[in-house]
């Protein structure tokens, strides 16, 4: 695509123009093309309800695009009730009747599988029936969570309203000090402007300290743009997402073109200069209730989670390995470290990880979503603290609404699990 715009335009804005076949700006109302839909064992069955009761008159009851829908089982499995097996049953049977991709138990989470196996693209307008499918925004698209009647929508037509967002530009130049990553940068930012601060705004970020991260890092500050309210979390493709794609998506050409305009117009502008910033911790029960670790050192915490969409890649992992060195989990800690998806689970195994997990006490599941939103397995009881490093804490997130949870680093999480309290990383 050429740059022809008649006005300077954000990422956002040229993604909604492609997407409805006009040039549009931001507050205008578009019927779009949908790109790309995911959505999973929890928010699927629904979707497929709402669907067949769309095509309830037609005589066939077929997909607009089943090349373009992904399925993803990851928040209950292996199943963990009957209640899971059943959504599972229907939406495989669903997925086989329509022709659609169906990754099944063992393949992870959604929002690393996406990204991971190719369903994403730079200047793409992807929808997910999750509220963190704003994660694919790091690889330049404009991604965005929908309910499932939404979802049932697209199913049908392939298209659905949206008003064009305003974009808030979030820019953090500087060198991440040592053991500070881009999870204490994102949960600044959210500390910074609230859980509302982004509200129906495209967030974007940039910046040299955006520009310098893997993407796995940039994965994690787009996937946290829906805990300040935002639309979608956008980090504009450059060389590294180039890399990335090229080893996912055999025909893959970088496109220039999928990037803000110079002039772009901002809603707001946000700046940080991150050479002095703190490791971060977001204390019960808001995303918002930003510290740095220094106030909340010395909390005792029951429970470790390593992983979720936020933080369960293989880079993360190593992280957590490297700082706990030949070191035993603290006594009466439950460090419990879930690799998002198969593909990063087999990195960790075969760096040797899990043996090394294993003699420190600590417990590695296969991928999926865990804890993070007191699902299946790892929940916290009364009275309980739990550190983890995905990304929400509200009251009762991971199991009992009587127990407290604090988000992290991974490696603020290892240094904790280490020592059995909050513990600043670069005291390790
Ligand atoms: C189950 C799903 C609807 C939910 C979401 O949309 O985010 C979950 O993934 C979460 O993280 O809370
Ligand atoms: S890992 Fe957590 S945040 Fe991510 S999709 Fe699963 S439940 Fe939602």
């Amino acid at each position: 695509m050429s740059n022809t715009n008649d006005h300077p335009m954000t990422i956002s804005e040229k993604i909604f123009s492609k997407a409805s076949g006009k040039t549009v700006e931001a507050g205008d109302f578009v019927l779009a093309n949908i790109d790309r839909a995911m959505t999973h064992d929890i928010t699927g069955p629904l979707a497929v309800d709402g669907f067949y009761d769309i095509m309830r008159d037609k005589d066939e009851k077929k997909v607009w695009d089943p090349s373009k829908i992904v399925i993803v089982f990851d928040h209950q499995v292996p199943a963990d009730s009957l209640n899971a097996s059943a959504n599972h049953i229907m939406l495989r049977k669903f997925a086989k009747e329509q022709g659609i991709l169906n990754y099944d138990v063992y393949e992870g989470v959604c929002h690393q599988v996406m990204p991971e196996m190719g369903h994403v693209r730079p200047g793409d307008l992807i929808v997910g029936s999750d509220s963190h499918t704003c994660a694919y925004g790091s690889l330049g698209a404009f991604s965005t969570g929908v309910g499932s009647t939404d979802m049932a929508a697209v199913f049908a037509s392939g298209k659905l309203w949206f008003r064009v967002p305003e974009t808030i530009r979030f820019e953090a130049n500087g060198k991440l000090p040592k053991h500070v990553y881009s999870k204490d940068l994102i949960l600044h930012m959210i500390g910074d402007v609230g859980a509302e601060g982004a509200r129906y705004m495209a967030a974007e970020y940039a910046g040299s300290t955006i520009e310098g991260l893997t993407m796995s890092e940039r994965m994690t500050i787009s996937n946290m743009a829906i805990e300040m309210g935002g639309k979608a979390g956008i980090i504009e493709a450059d060389k590294t997402t180039e890399a990335y794609l090229k080893e996912r998506i055999p025909d893959y050409e970088f496109d220039p073109y999928w990037k803000s305009d110079e002039d772009a117009e901002y809603a707001e502008f946000h700046d940080y200069d991150v050479s002095d910033l703190e490791p971060q911790v977001a204390c019960p029960h808001n995303v918002d209730n930003v510290k740095p670790v220094s106030e909340v050192e010395g909390t005792k915490v029951d429970q470790v989670f390593v992983g979720s969409c936020t933080n369960g890649r293989f880079e993360d992992i190593k992280i957590v390995a490297e700082m706990m060195g030949d070191e035993p989990v603290a006594k009466d800690v439950r460090l419990l470290i879930i690799p998002a998806s198969r593909t990063e689970y087999m990195k960790v195994l075969r760096a040797g990880y899990v043996e090394q997990f294993m003699e420190a006490g600590a417990i590695v599941e296969a991928p999926c979503c865990g804890p993070c939103m007191g699902g299946s397995f790892g929940l916290l009881g009364d009275g309980e603290v739990g550190l983890a490093t995905s990304n929400r804490n509200f009251k009762g997130r991971e199991g009992s609404p009587e127990s407290f949870v604090y988000l992290s680093s991974p490696a603020t999480a290892a240094a904790s699990a280490l020592t059995g309290e909050i513990t600043d990383p670069r005291k390790i």
